[in-house]
Order: structure tokens, then C-alpha cells, then sequence
């Protein structure tokens, strides 16, 4: 799980400049390890073309054994038979949840320590922490929790696989590695810009730099 966690790719096409299916071919190409489809927000696709984008996603993934994750959608992710799923605090009982999809991945997001522990103990593969910085892509986050949420975690034995997310970019990723976090999870930093592959490569490698240099 942890080798996953390093560069999740989040992404809907509602985040993207061009066509996603161009955006995470690039994304995958640049190095990306992990990607969740997110089809949410205004203007976001439903039913029948929300699902058939995210088969032709999940194929790209499939193609090159990068994890598949739906987040929110239980009933798409089970239809696609996808990887796993994220889920945030508000999209149901975890512990029912994890017995409706059985092995595959199941990520939570946690603001603090009481989600953190409660999502630990009710079966997540990994968490989600944040947001780590200002961001503009969710506009319904919790107020900015910083590098240091994940920090206080590790300190109080959170062992679990954690992805940062939340404003995350190439200049500001190093304090969320070099605070405990397994990886870095990310929308605008890749699919807003014209060279989603670059974007990647850029991030992947400042990554690992901050893996070694810990
Ligand atoms: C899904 C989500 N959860 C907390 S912040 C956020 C949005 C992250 O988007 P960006 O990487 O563009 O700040
Ligand atoms: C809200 C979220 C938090 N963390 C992750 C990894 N994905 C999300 N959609
Ligand atoms: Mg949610």
C-alpha cells in the first residue's frame, strides 16, 4: 500500500484543462502511482457518461497496474469492479462499507486524531489527511490542518499508510513527506496544467528526493 501512496493522482473532469483521458495518460507516463476518479463538483458528469469515463480511466490504470480508486461512489466502484474507494466522513458507516466491498482498498479522509484512530480501527488501507495548505479545488474543506496533523498522528502511534492532500504542489511536498506521510495526493498540481506529464515527472522526483534526503 505504501508504494502506492507516493504520487496519488485524484482527478474528475471537471479539474481538467483538456480531456482526461489525455491527462491521465500523460499523468501515468510522467510516474504517477496511485489514481482516484473524483467526478464531483459543478459541472461534474453522472450516470451513464460518468460511468462510461471512468471505464475508459480505469482501462488506462489497468494497462499499467496503477491502482484504480472511486471516491464517494460506492455503487460505480462495484459496478467498474475497481480497485477500491475513498470515503470521507460524511459517505457512510466504514465499517459498513468495508464488509459491502471486501478486500479491495478502502481509503478514509480524517481531519484529526479521533477520525484517524476511528478509521483505523473500522478497517482502512490507508487515510487521507488534510487539507495540508489553501486549497481551491475542494471548497468544502475543513480549515487548513497542515504538515503537522500528520505529525502529531505519527506521534500518537497512527501507523497506517497516510496520503497528504490539500494544495499540495512541487514547491510545498517536502514537509508533508519529511512529517510522516507515506505519499502526496493531488488534483490542480497536474490536471490544470498544459503538460500533465512534466507535472508528474517533476513531482514524482522531488518525491523520492524527499524520501532519500529524510
Ligand atoms: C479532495 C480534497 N480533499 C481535501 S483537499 C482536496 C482537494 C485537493 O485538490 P488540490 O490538490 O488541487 O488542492
Ligand atoms: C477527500 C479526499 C482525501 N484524501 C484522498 C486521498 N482523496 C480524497 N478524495
Ligand atoms: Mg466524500
Amino acid at each position: 500500500m505504501k508504494k502506492h501512496l507516493k504520487l496519488y493522482f485524484v482527478m474528475g473532469s471537471v479539474n481538467c484543462l483538456k480531456n482526461p483521458v489525455e491527462v491521465l495518460s500523460e499523468a501515468i507516463d510522467g510516474g504517477i502511482t496511485m489514481f482516484q476518479y473524483r467526478e464531483k463538483g459543478k459541472g461534474a458528469l453522472e450516470g451513464e457518461d460518468k460511468l462510461q469515463l471512468g471505464k475508459k480511466l480505469q482501462s488506462l490504470c489497468n494497462q499499467n497496474n496503477i491502482p484504480f480508486i472511486v471516491n464517494d461512489d460506492i455503487n460505480l466502484a462495484l459496478e467498474l469492479d475497481a480497485d477500491g474507494i475513498h470515503i470521507g466522513q460524511e459517505d457512510g458507516d466504514v465499517s459498513k462499507i468495508r464488509k459491502f466491498i471486501g478486500r479491495k482498498i478502502l481509503g478514509v479522509s480524517a481531519h484529526d486524531l479521533s477520525e484517524a484512530t476511528e478509521a483505523v480501527k473500522t478497517g482502512a488501507n490507508y487515510i487521507g489527511v488534510g487539507p495540508m495548505y489553501e486549497t481551491k479545488t475542494k471548497l468544502d474543506t475543513n480549515e487548513v490542518a497542515g504538515p503537522d496533523m500528520i505529525r502529531q498522528l505519527r506521534q500518537n502511534n497512527i501507523e497506517i499508510p497516510i496520503v497528504g492532500i490539500g494544495g499540495i504542489n512541487q514547491q510545498n511536498l517536502k514537509p508533508v513527506i519529511n512529517a510522516g506521510a507515506d505519499g502526496v495526493a493531488l488534483i490542480s498540481a497536474i490536471s490544470s496544467l498544459k503538460q500533465p506529464r512534466e507535472a508528474a515527472s517533476n513531482l514524482i522526483e522531488s518525491i523520492n528526493d524527499s524520501f532519500v534526503n529524510e
